[in-house]
């Protein structure tokens, strides 16, 4: 049977072909043969390329030609990329527009990534909104890891703003601010409070005070009320899928308008340039377009800097105060425990003062738990290996974009019994930090690229959250339907904003006026 169709492909094809063999003289005929050897050795070759190349690379879905799987991702990435590895693995791939994806979602293949080959995974592959914002990646997380720039600025911030002399310098920043909200909130006692938005304004003003001395409702200010509104564009723009980042060649026409939108949104970095005098800016200002030294920074990368550190700041820790202020209005009696905890430690004759926070450890479980259940940052930020690598006995090729499923990890019952449950008192063996050592847990990261905020970001987090919950009961109004969905975004929120309706807890109303 194979030899008689054999036999018929053999004659179709001497029939159809049989013009290219028609020859003159010997040297023709020789070069036809050559040339027919060759091309079919080529083909030979090309398709067993493809074949070691599709076989070796983690395996996925198939798509369609040009879009591969685009047009199936759906919205909520770090859900959809979870049910896709319950199906391909704990790694896979896809093909998104142009570009090679990889999603690495148990703890033995983070570990490769992250912790084994940390050098090659640590550069990005900037998308194009971020690169807007960003002046081209000047700044910390859009800059390739292995340049000096990368490493003076990453040093400087380590070393200026977050080590301990420099937090305990900045604590009266912290402490008038806190106290701010308080009073604020004091003020708006059994109305509805917006809980990211004033946890967004407080940390905003921390974070601008520590870096050029000035909060945003000082008098003068350059920031302006409107700054909330712009960063809100921002990280929405960060986030949203943009036709270009797939497909480089189209980035020319920008025709979702994502680059225009994100030039747009730069004017606030104007008042950084125009203004500015005190602490970290004036370091930075003092090291611009220095010649005879190690470390020299233009504007623009001065610029680009501040707005990392800012955007980086804000949104991720309101986020943050809102989701544990959730879940524990979601959970009575974690919020009996947590009061109980400020009642001893604090008492209800008094404000919460930085010194009391490490001795908050059942509150300090509730925060880590959130963590666990609502990371801001499910997928992390893509890295991209700068040469080609092996991940699981798979090949990365150089500069696919690699996804840490943070999300997959946190919810993974092999990691977490009952993963689904909140249960604070999984974190109160005094064995987890947020310093990625255990890659069960990794809101901020591990390795190289992870977030130098940490001292900061945990402060404030415990002081805003232990303020409002032992200067105030809380409660949600009785008009609005409950829910915990969330909605993703380069930092994942949730989809419908929390208030909740705040009554007197302090026993003396002087405190609140501090
Ligand atoms: C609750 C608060 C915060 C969370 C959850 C958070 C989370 C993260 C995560 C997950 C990353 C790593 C992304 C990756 O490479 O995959 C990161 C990077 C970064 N974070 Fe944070 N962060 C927080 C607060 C802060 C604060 C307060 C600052 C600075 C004042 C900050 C500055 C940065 C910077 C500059 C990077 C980029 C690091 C690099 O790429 O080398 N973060 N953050």
């Amino acid at each position: 049977m194979i030899t008689v169709l054999g036999n018929n492909i053999y004659h179709k094809m001497i029939i159809y072909w049989s013009w290219w063999w028609e020859v003159n003289n010997e040297q023709d005929k020789l070069a036809r043969t050559i040339l027919t050897v060759s091309v079919l050795a080529l083909l030979f070759l090309w398709y067993k390329c493809m074949l070691f190349y599709t076989t070796s690379l983690p395996p996925g879905p198939y798509g369609l030609p040009v879009v591969g799987y685009l047009p199936f991702l759906g919205s909520n990435l770090h859900e959809r990329f979870t049910e896709m590895a319950h199906k391909y693995g704990p790694i896979f791939s896809l093909q998104l527009g142009g570009k090679l994806h990889v999603v690495v979602n148990s703890t033995d293949l983070v570990k490769a990534v992250a912790r084994d080959q940390d050098q090659t995974f640590a550069n990005r592959n900037t998308p194009i909104a971020a690169s807007v914002i960003t002046y081209g990646g000047s700044d910390i997380t859009f800059t390739n890891s292995k340049t000096a720039h990368w490493r003076n600025m990453r040093k400087l911030l380590v070393s200026q703003v977050m080590s301990n002399a420099c937090l305990k310098a900045s604590q009266i920043f912290r402490t008038r601010e806190v106290r701010k909200m308080v009073n604020e909130v004091y003020a708006k006692i059994g109305k509805k409070v917006n809980i990211n938005k004033m946890a967004f304004d407080t940390e905003l003003n921390v974070v601008t005070s520590m870096l050029w001395g000035c909060s945003k409702s000082d008098e003068g200010s350059y920031i302006g009320d409107g700054f909330h509104e712009v960063e809100s564009k921002i990280i929405k723009l960060l986030g949203a899928p943009n036709m270009s980042d797939f497909f480089p060649w189209l980035s020319w026409f920008d025709l979702q308008k994502r680059q225009r939108d994100m030039q747009r949104q730069l004017k606030i970095d104007r008042a950084v340039e125009e203004d500015g005098r005190k602490d970290f800016l004036q370091i930075l200002l003092e090291l611009k377009d220095q010649r005879d030294t190690p470390v020299s920074f233009n504007i623009i990368q001065i610029k680009a800097l501040l707005m990392d550190i800012i955007v980086a700041a804000t949104d991720t820790t309101s986020t943050m105060v809102e989701w544990v202020m959730a879940e524990i209005l979601n959970n009575p009696i974690v919020m009996r425990k947590v009061q109980d905890e400020l009642t001893e430690v604090v008492g209800t004759n008094n404000i919460v003062e930085e010194s009391h926070l490490p001795k908050l450890t059942y509150l300090d479980g509730v925060i880590k738990e959130t963590f666990r259940l609502h990371p801001p940052l499910p997928l992390l930020i893509q890295r991209c290996p700068d040469e080609s690598c092996k991940v699981g006995g798979y090949t990365i090729p150089k500069d696919t974009l690699v996804y840490i499923n943070v999300w997959a990890i946190h919810h993974d019952p092999n990691n977490w019994t009952n993963p689904l449950e909140f249960k604070p008192e999984r974190f109160l063996n005094g064995k987890w930090d947020y310093n990625g050592n255990n890659v069960k847990f990794l809101p901020f990261e591990s390795g190289r690229r992870i977030c130098p905020g940490i001292p900061l970001g945990d402060k404030m987090l415990t002081y805003m959250l232990a303020s409002l919950l032992n200067s105030f009961e809380w409660n949600l109004p009785k008009d609005e339907e409950f829910e915990t969905s969330d909605e993703f975004g380069f930092v994942t929120k949730k989809k419908k904003s929390l208030v909740a309706i705040p009554s007197q807890r302090l026993s003396d109303a002087s405190l609140y006026m501090g």
